[in-house]
């Protein structure tokens, strides 16, 4: 059965004075899938994802969420509907333990009053749930530790974690395997694969090896614009892509 869209862009358009570093860009992703962002430098994956993310506003173009025009919505309001950005916003409290981190971002989502959150009581109750999210990510091991002293790659397996206890149907992910090792980078590999299983996912990300591996669909953007759509197979072989790629001396 063909997957429902579950988030598409009409035309979506953003211009910086007279430059537009995302022109008439029109995505569909589907339910279910791993959808990646890719292009060359400068391509304007980071801004269409700021517009997607509601951090930027579009000078033209519509963004659709499960049917409803979700162009004029703020950051919170998306966050609520499902859509959460990972990453960028997700903070990690250095002091406090990795559970508590995760416990905390339970807490927020369920909506607990500041009061309710002092009584120990009240804090415990969350901690088999978090103990489950960090059992979901691999960092079951890791709890009791101050999340200050988590190698980098497990920090970020820990923001994953704390976007998880918002419990979204659609996790937008920039640039997920940055700055990491081999090692670290096969593990998130492997964990955006796991929380993929029930849920949508698009993430810009350069390495393409891994977006070769994981992806079910990739759109390839340059110069702001939609240059091809499709699998890693089909899209590789595009002579346009191979030609974007090559021009600026990338990948
Ligand atoms: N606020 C802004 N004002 C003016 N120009 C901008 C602004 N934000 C982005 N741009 C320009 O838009 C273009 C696209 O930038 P963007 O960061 O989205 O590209 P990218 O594909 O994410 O690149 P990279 O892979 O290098 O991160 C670039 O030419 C950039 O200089």
């Amino acid at each position: 059965m063909e997957a429902e869209p579950i988030l598409a862009t009409r035309n979506l358009t953003i211009a910086f004075g007279g430059f537009r570093a995302v022109d008439g860009v029109s995505l569909i992703i589907k339910q279910g899938t791993i959808h990646a962002l890719i292009g060359p430098n400068g391509a304007g994956k980071t801004t269409c994802f700021n517009l997607l993310t509601k951090f930027l506003a579009p000078t033209s173009g519509s963004i659709i969420y499960k049917g409803r025009d979700i162009t004029s919505l703020r950051a919170a309001d998306i966050a609520r509907l499902g859509i959460v950005r990972s990453f960028q916003i997700s903070a990690v409290f250095p002091h406090l333990t990795v559970l508590e981190n995760v416990r905390i971002a339970l807490q927020r989502q369920r909506g607990a009053s500041f009061d309710f959150w002092r009584s120990e009581r009240a804090l415990k109750a969350f901690d088999k749930p978090a103990m489950v999210l960090l059992e979901d990510v691999g960092l079951e091991d890791f709890a009791g530790l101050p999340a200050g002293q988590l190698p980098y790659g497990r920090k970020r397996a820990l923001e994953v974690a704390t976007t998880l206890a918002l419990d979204p149907d659609m996790l937008l992910l920039d640039e997920p395997l940055a700055g990491m090792g081999h090692e670290d980078i096969q593990r998130m590999a492997a964990l955006i694969r796991h929380v993929a299983a029930n849920r949508t996912i698009l993430m810009v990300e350069h390495n393409l090896s891994v977006v070769a591996a994981l992806s079910d669909r990739i759109s390839v953007l340059a110069r702001g614009r939609l240059l091809a759509e499709g699998d890693y197979a089909s899209i590789s072989q595009d002579p346009q892509v191979i030609e974007a790629y090559l021009g600026t001396g990338h990948g």
